[in-house]
């Protein structure tokens, strides 16, 4: 019989006391899945006291996850702590011993990914991140396996459960961001810098691993453009619902004939887009593909047993891949290395084509509209939609929201500059993008 595959996990929180409870709770169907035991061989966390309540007794526990990385006896080390310097540290330490290593780490992968990977095909051992995009959704594994036989158009998703909980919350029952976001973090989906939610740096983390994942290029998280949702008001979520959209923070990454795109920011969808109608915590991550055409994976984007789920799933990946021989292993990020495209070209911002939702407040008189219209036209920009609001107040002042066409960020922005300089527009302009993604 093969012997058991024994575990350190280092980091007993949130996620680290969810992956002790499925390793424990489902060691009899994991072992019939896998053909031997996953045993959890060591827990380390410096509140020793706190994961001695959570591990019960029994356990072997230390509050050094340096020292976990060096015992025999660990053939995977579960890396839960999060951050960017001790677990990196850790993280190499564990490869540099032979350790295979899970991580749910996205921040750490999307920054030094590069020279983690690296180590690793060095060392021979395997890196498993699926805990690290959209939670318990097996986005990983689909992109990785389930979607190897395609080109892959756009990966769209909404990948911060925190964002997506406050933005649902916001417009379901008006409450205030503030009191939303205290919720996100009671309920532990929050990072521990919440800023990185909020900011949309968490979302621009996973997707920055799903952009190297889908094209095969390197990790470059410094490419990403990030905008956050903490500037979107009431008042356009609803100009939205009336023009028949949601919005929602979306990371979106797609292959063009000029370079790839990778940008995080608040995103006008259809209503009648299933990706729309998401809610709460759940996340959802479209793909598109040249063969199978458009795939949805929706799930639980955090929390302590669903992202668990992923944690365990790539145990059991490593369980099963270390009884194959190297070479025929699925490849940590999805490509051969000698596959992977060095030179691909990152789009700025101002080379992207999106539409746009702008929302003008201007003094009610003749011929604002008309030269809103022009500026926009001489940028090659046409309308789709269009509302327009007069104030309940006495200040003369009307809301003019508009729906652009499809069009390059460049030309929208040399408009936006014109337009923000008309006597008329008494306030800064709203812009959100708009995507269709049908
Ligand atoms: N919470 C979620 O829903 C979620 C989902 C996906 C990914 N993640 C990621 O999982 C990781 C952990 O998140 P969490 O929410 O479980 O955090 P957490 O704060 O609940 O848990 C972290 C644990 O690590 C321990 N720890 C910190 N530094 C340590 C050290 N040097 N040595 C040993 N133990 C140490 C802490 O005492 C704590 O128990 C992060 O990278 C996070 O981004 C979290
Ligand atoms: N803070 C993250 C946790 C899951 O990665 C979120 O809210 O989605
Ligand atoms: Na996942």
């Amino acid at each position: 019989m093969t012997k058991p595959l024994k575990v350190a996990l280092v980091g007993l929180g949130t996620v680290g006391g969810g992956t002790f409870s499925v390793l424990k709770d489902n060691a009899a169907e994991i072992e019939r899945r896998v053909g031997f035991p996953i045993q959890i061989a060591v827990v380390a966390d410096l509140n020793a006291e706190r994961a001695r309540q959570v591990a019960g007794e029994g356990v072997d526990i230390s509050s050094d996850a340096f020292e976990v990385v060096n015992r025999p006896d660990v053939d995977v080390v579960v890396e839960l702590i999060g951050g960017y310097t001790v677990a990196k540290q850790l993280v190499l330490a564990a490869i540099a011993a032979g350790k295979h290593v899970v991580t749910a780490n996205k921040a750490l992968l999307a920054v030094h990914g590069e020279e983690i990977f690296a180590a690793a095909e060095k060392n021979h051992v395997m890196v498993g991140f699926e805990a690290a995009v959209a939670g318990g959704i097996p986005i990983i594994k689909a992109i990785k396996e389930g979607l190897a036989a395609n080109q892959i158009e756009y990966v769209a998703g909404i990948i911060n459960g925190t964002c997506n909980f406050i933005l649902s919350e916001m417009r379901d029952k008006g409450l205030p961001f503030a009191e939303v976001l205290s919720q996100a973090q009671a309920l532990g989906y929050a990072e521990a810098d919440p800023t990185f939610d909020i900011e949309g740096v968490d979302a621009a983390h996973k997707i920055t691993l799903l952009s190297a994942l889908a094209f095969g290029i390197p990790v470059q998280f410094d490419k990403a453009y990030i905008e956050g949702i903490t500037k979107l008001t009431k008042e356009d979520i609803e100009f939205a619902e009336q023009l028949g959209y949601r919005v929602k923070l979306l990371g979106i990454t797609r292959r063009t004939d000029k370079g790839v795109e990778l940008r995080v920011h608040p995103t006008l969808i259809p209503a009648k887009r299933l990706i729309a109608n998401v809610e709460g915590v759940m996340n959802a991550v479209l793909v598109k593909a040249n063969a199978v055409g458009p795939t949805l994976y929706y799930g639980a984007g955090a929390g302590s047993l669903p992202t668990a789920s992923a944690v365990v799933a790539d145990i059991i990946e490593i369980a099963r891949a270390s009884q194959v021989p190297l070479e025929s292993r699925v490849p940590v990020m999805a490509f051969k290395t000698s596959g992977v495209d060095q030179n691909v070209c990152m789009l700025g911002m101002s080379e992207v084509v999106t539409a746009f939702y702008l929302r003008l407040t201007v003094a009610d008189k003749p011929g604002v509209l008309a030269d809103v219209t022009r500026i926009l036209a001489n940028q090659n920009i046409s309308i789709e939609a269009m509302i327009q609001r007069q104030a309940e107040d006495e200040s003369g002042q009307a809301d003019i929201v508009l729906l652009t066409h499809r069009c390059i960020e460049g030309d929208f922005n040399a408009a936006m500059v014109e337009i923000e300089a008309l006597d008329a527009v008494v306030e800064p302009m709203v812009r959100v993008r708009v995507e269709d993604l049908s």
